[in-house]
């Protein structure tokens, strides 16, 4: 592994917002000046979907000069079909693709770095609706998320219910459980515990990579599945040492640190970690009961971090759910990602049905 996460160039058509107020969270910290990165497909006029990216996700969900991470389900003709919709993606608060996060600079021009506070999920849906009061959005057609997306996604559903008409929720639970935030831990601790860390006061210089890295081979292996990984990689040994399965873990440590900021990392898997859509609201039950959206909940059925029995729970206790859809996969937590296919027809199934 080596070198650290810097911005590069924007994706074509990402364009950014200043909320017009400073952002007071749920710890009572305030954010005095944030920016959203977005990006948009379709015509403004058009009903609006909100689409929320995952952890190390962005606002580039489609392009044409490079493709997204959801390419194959939004555009002309597609299951988020642009030319009947108005397709926007931002860029998470707290992450590291435009939106204001621990990288970005605070007033004094230095980056916000450990002086960035915590963050709920519930700040993030904060952020996001006043960036849709900005881009003129009262109300959107369909909220669309998975895994940390789909946290978002959940809360915006309750917390505006009159502006969500359906939501779909995919691979995702009511709150973090034990078992996500116990894998969270040690990643959490190999990006503090590496020297190159300083604190979280490491801009500028190379940063926790070996930490960062470590971290995204923690979180790798709980996406995948035993299967896989046995059918992929064997016990194969490489020709440098290594297991087949240790280079691609290493392999996609270096892609993750050549892309993502490790403050970020943090700063968002702590947020996920608040997640509880029942806190503070009389139980999850009862926030559950809250969501008016027409809704379509799916896990994937070889999920081992977000297994679905969460998101059974989330079919049955949200009023307005049909029942809880299966993605069948080999590849785990990351098939709401890797198929589209069948994705797309769950997007069909809500938006048209
Ligand atoms: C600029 C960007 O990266 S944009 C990406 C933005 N990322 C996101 O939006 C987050 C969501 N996306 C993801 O998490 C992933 O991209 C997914 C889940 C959609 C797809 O996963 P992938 O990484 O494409 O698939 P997979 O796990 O099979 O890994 C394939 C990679 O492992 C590499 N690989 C496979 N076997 C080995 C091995 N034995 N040793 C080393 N590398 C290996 C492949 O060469 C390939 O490399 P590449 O990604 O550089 O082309
Ligand atoms: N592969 C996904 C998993 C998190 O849901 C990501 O990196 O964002």
């Amino acid at each position: 592994m080596s070198g650290g996460w810097r911005e590069g160039d924007p994706a074509e058509g990402r364009r950014w917002v200043h909320l017009p107020r400073p952002l007071v969270l749920e710890s009572g910290s305030v954010l005095p000046d944030v920016r959203i990165a977005y990006e948009t497909w379709g015509s403004p006029s058009a009903p609006a979907v909100l689409i929320l990216h995952a952890l190390t996700g962005d606002s580039h969900v489609a392009g044409t000069s490079s493709p997204g991470w959801w390419e194959g389900l939004v555009g002309p003709g597609k299951a988020i079909d642009t030319n009947e919709y108005f397709v926007v993606a931002p860029n998470v608060l707290g992450g590291c693709q435009g939106s204001t996060g621990p990288s970005s600079p605070c007033a004094d021009g230095k980056p916000w770095g450990s002086r960035f506070p915590s963050l709920t999920v519930r700040d993030q849906v904060a952020a996001e609706a006043l960036f849709a009061d900005a881009l003129g959005i009262s109300s959107w057609a369909a909220v669309v998320g998975g895994s940390m997306g789909g946290m978002r996604a959940l809360e915006w559903a309750v917390m505006h219910p009159s502006r969500v008409s359906s939501l779909l929720l995919l691979a995702c639970p009511a709150a973090a459980s034990a078992d996500q935030i116990a894998w969270a831990a040690p990643q959490l601790r190999a990006i503090r515990a590496d020297p190159g860390w300083l604190g979280g006061d490491y801009h500028g210089s190379a940063g926790p990579v070996a930490g960062l890295g470590i971290a995204r081979q923690i979180a790798q292996v709980t996406y995948r599945t035993e299967s896989e990984l046995a059918a992929r990689f064997g016990r194969f040994p490489q020709g440098d040492g290594r297991f087949a399965v240790e280079s691609y873990l290493d392999h996609h440590a270096a892609k993750l640190v050549r892309r993502f900021d490790a403050g970020s990392y943090v700063v968002l898997t702590e947020a996920m970690n608040s997640h509880d859509v029942g806190r503070g609201r009389g139980g999850v039950s009862a926030a559950l009961g809250e969501v008016q959206a027409r809704t379509l909940v799916a896990g994937v059925d070889s999920d081992r971090l977000y297994p679905l029995a969460q998101q059974v729970e989330l079919a049955e206790g949200i009023p307005g759910s049909r029942d809880v859809r299966v993605v069948n996969s080999p590849y785990g937590h990351d098939a709401f990602l890797i198929e589209t296919g069948q994705v797309s027809a769950l997007v069909k199934e809500l938006l048209r049905g």
